[in-house]
């Protein structure tokens, strides 16, 4: 015990003298002379020292993106530190809110082991160089985790190890993954507390490629396609392409647009980043959301159509109906509002095809961009064109096969002695898919299925009523047309003594 006790002086009176010797160094060594000594000091520590250490920071290029590196590492380490750390971090699950996910915590080491190797991992951070007091954690902060391993090791380390620390993390996220749906925040956002230029939530769409109505032959195409894009990483590189797709799909309210989106996102294990151009301020300001999207995910823009001035026709429209809501406006100063962020959005064309273009060479692979529109031929054609939008896929109103996939969803029924009616009104007249589920949905537990296909068969012979009557009233409308053209004809050649071939060859004036 005494003897223990003698250590511990003798301990402590080493450390105030080493502390001593240093207070001197720094007081009465010349600056320069201090740089010269640690200069050798450390090539000393190089000689006697046998361990080579590789960080690897949390943010890559000036703060403008998280590591995807850190990010697999960290998930490789996770799984690996709950067993092996002593001190560790939990954070609450973001997807299911009763679990948490364990970490190491900061200054912690781990050990790991690859072949037959031993090596240590530290998550490490350094502070800003000025202190300052702050509720939210400093922008300056920088994370980054630290790998040591022997020198005599590095080859294996290098070429082997870190690839397979990558691998595992990336094999793990992917098992963990829950899809997630992005959205845009508004640029106000970006450098609050908050500090994210997206938030997301859980995406949890039940749409399913079994469960959309269409074209059979036409969804098995897109499904190929879609398969084909998820392998295709080797034949991309080969033939020199990005590894990425554009699919423009267009059509009628509720023909199954952004079901096709959640199916798409479902299959493909994809997160789904939906672009709401409105929000955006400016051109930079899109490809800075760009640079966060991270690989394996589609990027939505929903109605592109509404969300710019993509064309003449459309600000004309824009224009009309402005007119029109002006009156309603000057009331409602929230609309007012709204309406004024919405002229403020100065994303323009090029901008959007920059965007594009962006997605297709700033950043890594397995991306999807998808549009939507009601209005196909409003769109420029630059926007569109193959190489931008590769697929350009028509969602069309019901047909009876589609018909069939949602009777047998809706109603577990797969033939019917009414299905011949139905189909018979299908070639006959238009309905959205959307309008169709609505009447194949049981309005009560006990609906029998007839009561249902029913209901449809009603709202098929109305639509066709109604369309009978448009049709009708249309022609109508022409017919008067061409009566008053032919009236003012006919005056003009009373006025001017012409025949009527004469005054159609020179138009009316
Ligand atoms: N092809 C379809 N297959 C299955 N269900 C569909 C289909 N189309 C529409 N529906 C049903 O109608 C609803 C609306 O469809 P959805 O939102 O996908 O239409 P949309 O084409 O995106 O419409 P909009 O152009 O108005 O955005 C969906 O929730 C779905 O229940
Ligand atoms: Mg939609």
């Amino acid at each position: 015990m005494r003897e223990m006790g003698e250590l511990w002086s003798q301990l402590g009176s080493l450390m105030a003298t080493i502390m001593f010797v240093y207070a001197m160094y720094e007081q009465f060594f010349p600056h320069h002379l201090r740089v010269y000594a640690r200069k050798y000091t450390q090539k000393f520590t190089r000689l006697v020292y046998p361990y080579i250490q590789i960080s690897f920071p949390e943010f890559s290029g000036e703060r403008l993106k998280r590591s995807e590196a850190y990010t697999a590492i960290r998930t490789y380490l996770s799984a690996n530190s709950s067993e092996r750390a002593q001190r560790l971090k939990a954070e609450v699950d973001q997807g299911r809110q009763d679990s948490v996910v364990l970490s190491m915590d900061d200054n912690e080491e781990i050990t790991d082991e690859f072949h037959g190797v031993k090596l240590w991992w530290s998550a490490n951070y350094t502070l800003p160089r000025t202190q300052s007091f702050s509720f939210y954690p400093s922008s300056e902060e920088k994370r980054f985790l630290t790998l040591t391993f022997h020198r005599r090791h590095r080859h294996l380390i290098t070429t082997s190890y870190i690839q397979h620390v990558l691998n595992k993390g990336r094999a793990i996220a992917v098992d963990n993954r829950k899809l997630k749906l992005y959205t845009n925040n508004p640029s106000n956002d970006w450098y609050g507390w908050k500090r994210t230029k997206w938030s997301h939530v859980n995406f949890e769409h039940p749409s399913r490629f079994e469960t959309l109505a269409m074209d059979p032959k036409k969804k098995e195409d897109i499904v190929k396609d879609l398969e084909r894009f998820k392998t295709g990483e080797k034949y991309y590189a080969k033939v020199g392409k990005a590894w990425k797709r554009g699919y423009l799909l267009y059509g009628p309210p509720g023909t199954g647009k952004s079901s096709m989106i959640a199916a798409m996102a479902n299959y493909m294990n994809y997160d789904v980043y939906d672009l709401e151009l409105t929000a955006v301020k400016e051109n930079t300001e899109l490809r800075k959301l760009l640079i966060e999207t991270s690989s394996k995910s589609i990027i939505v823009i929903e109605d592109i159509d509404c969300s710019l001035d993509l064309t003449g026709q459309r600000k004309k429209k824009k224009k009309e109906k402005d007119e029109d809501d002006e009156e309603k406006q000057k009331n409602n100063p929230v609309k007012k509002a709204e309406e004024e962020e919405k002229k403020e959005s100065k994303v323009t064309l090029s901008g959007l095809l920059n965007f594009i273009d962006g997605i297709w060479s700033a950043c890594g692979g397995e991306r999807i961009i998808i549009f939507t529109t009601n209005f196909v031929e409003k769109l420029d054609p630059a926007l569109i064109r193959r190489g931008r939008m590769d697929k350009h896929i028509e969602m069309s109103y019901c047909g009876y096969e589609a018909f069939k996939v949602l009777a047998k969803n809706y109603l577990e029924v797969e033939s019917h002695s009414l299905f011949p009616t139905i189909e018979k009104l299908m070639g006959e007249t238009n309905i959205s898919p959307a309008d169709v589920a609505e009447n194949l949905m049981p309005k009560s537990a006990d609906e029998d299925p007839e009561i249902c296909l029913k209901s449809l068969i009603k709202s098929l012979e109305d639509a066709k009523k109604k369309a009978e009557e448009k049709a009708e009233k249309k022609a109508k409308e022409d017919m008067e047309e061409n009566e008053k053209k032919e009236l003012a004809k006919d005056e003009k050649v009373e006025d001017t003594g012409k025949s009527g071939e004469e005054v159609e060859e020179n138009g009316i004036h």
